[in-house]
């Protein structure tokens, strides 16, 4: 047991998905685990363990935000010594070339968080595991996926005042889509020897000014549309 997760050790797999949806996390596990059995209901962010192709697999909701994620991965590879850990979120697109459902790969994160900015005496860039990333990428490919990779914005503030302009100014230095907790999976990863990888379904356009403004996914349409991305946070997560 750990401060915010209820489980014993040996009751969450090395191999995790983290989506920050615990709804998510329970979709995931009723759908597509044999004999999913649920280690952790504090705070609501259900976790379940199950067999994926015969393979143990664990997945489990991380609530929104840096310092949510914060938390969970660092019980998960601390405590609970979680190996392979496999963020699935949604994202909003900053690159123009990217559409609604798009699935990408966070390579590496920009961050508008301080939380590395005084633990190591330079910046520390957070990035993915580069087997992780070869494997999603490779698997999307050969699935037919329209699948991009590259550096992507951890942010804290989700609502910001003209988007367009603000999304324009870090798609100039390359930064593709935006999302939440990514800076967090990365440093807990990379602190406590764990590989890790952040993978986003597109679900809002943010480029505005030529008709292409945006576009958002509802609620039900992000759950159920999120098929293809999940069914690749799975083999990619798998040994
Ligand atoms: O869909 P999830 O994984 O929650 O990810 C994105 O969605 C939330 C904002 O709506 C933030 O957590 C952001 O990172
Ligand atoms: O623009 C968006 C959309 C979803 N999630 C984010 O973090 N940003």
């Amino acid at each position: 047991m750990s401060m915010h997760i209820e489980a014993k050790m040996g009751d969450i797999a090395p191999s995790i998905l983290l989506p920050g949806d615990p709804e998510r996390a329970k979709f995931i596990a009723e759908n597509y685990l044999q004999d999913p059995v649920c280690f952790n209901r504090v705070r609501g962010m259900y976790g379940y363990t199950g067999l994926y192709k015969g393979q143990p697999m664990s997945v489990m909701g991380t609530g929104m935000g840096i310092p949510s994620m914060l938390i969970y991965a660092t019980e998960l590879t601390r405590d609970y010594g979680c190996k392979r850990l496999v963020r699935l979120g949604t994202a909003g697109a900053f690159d123009p070339d990217l559409k609604l459902m798009d699935i990408v790969l966070s390579q590496a994160t920009s961050t508008t968080s301080a939380i590395n900015d005084y633990i190591l005496p330079g910046h520390f860039a957070a990035c993915a595991d580069f087997e992780l990333l070869d494997k999603a990428y490779h698997l999307g490919r050969d699935r037919g996926l329209r699948i991009f990779a590259g550096n992507t914005l951890c942010n804290d503030h989700l609502y910001i005042d003209d988007k367009p302009a603000y999304a324009a100014k870090w798609a100039a230095y390359g930064v593709i889509a935006s999302e939440m907790e990514g800076t967090a999976l990365y440093t807990a990863a990379a602190r406590y020897g764990a590989k890790a990888l952040t993978m986003m379904s597109i679900v809002v356009t943010n480029f505005g000014g030529d008709g292409s403004h945006e576009g958002g996914v509802s609620a039900e349409d992000k759950e159920k549309n999120l098929i293809d991305m999940i069914e690749l946070a799975l083999d990619t997560a798998a040994q």
